[in-house]
């Protein structure tokens, strides 16, 4: 038996039942997560509007708001949406509360599944060795949602870990070209736009080696997204 692949393409669909929902933006709400596990965050808290970001500080002063609207920055965010920034900033047990126009909007919309996890092309390789863990040999129905609703980077990186899941894996520098030739990521190579950092896509490109997946959990409170190790 193998599982039941299926890829969709927006971040707001009603998806049918699956034993997982995996939720993937490669440029760059979940490469940014992934990095800010890398450097120590402990925890990341999905919001769907700047509001509600703002809402939680309230609540909880400790934590920092992170994400973007227009791909740009918030004001009175501590910090953006970009890789490059994340590699560097120093997140040690910290709680990162983001909201994005695709990813995090996705993920919110797709919380309906018994098990729910993130990932961009960074952290497809280990997603794609979790699922293979946990559902291969059975005919597990799971659900692959290329967030961006238009974009070619979410629904390669889409097509990748189904690859890997059936045993077929795509060549990643194919993957990697579809990534920069995407229209997402025009803006960041036009130097005619400097708002946007072309490094970024650089960090968005480059598959790291499989240590953990991004897993999102609900309760009544907070939608949160935690490290499970390999
Ligand atoms: O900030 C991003 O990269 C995007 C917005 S845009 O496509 O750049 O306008 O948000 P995301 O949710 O990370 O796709
Ligand atoms: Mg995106």
């Amino acid at each position: 038996m193998t599982p039941r692949v299926e890829i969709f393409r927006g971040n707001d669909l009603a998806l049918p039942d699956a034993e997982v929902n995996v939720v993937i933006d490669v440029v760059r709400a979940f490469t940014v997560a992934h990095y800010a596990f890398l450097r120590g965050a402990a925890e990341i808290l999905l919001v769907p509007d700047v509001a509600a970001a703002f809402a939680v500080r309230e609540e909880r002063p400790e934590v920092l708001l992170a994400g973007e609207v227009g791909g740009l920055p918030i004001e009175g965010f501590d910090l953006d949406n970009s890789p490059a920034r994340f590699a560097l900033a120093e997140l040690e047990g910290l709680t990162i509360v983001q909201k994005t126009t695709n990813g995090v909007k996705a993920a919110l919309h797709s919380l309906g599944a018994p098990a729910v996890l993130l990932t961009g092309f960074s952290n497809a390789e280990a997603t794609a060795h979790y699922l293979q863990a946990r559902y291969g040999g059975s005919d597990a129905r799971i659900n692959l949602v290329a967030s961006h609703p238009t974009g070619d980077e979410d629904f390669a990186c889409a097509e990748y870990i189904r690859s890997l899941l059936l045993g077929e894996a795509m060549d990643t520098d194919e993957v990697r070209r579809r990534i920069y030739g995407c229209e997402t990521v025009a803006k960041f190579l036009d130097p005619a736009r400097p708002d946007f950092n072309p490094e970024d896509i650089d960090y968005c490109a480059t598959s790291l080696p499989p240590a953990f997946v991004m897993a999102v959990r609900q309760d009544a409170r907070w939608t949160s997204v935690r490290k499970v190790t390999l």
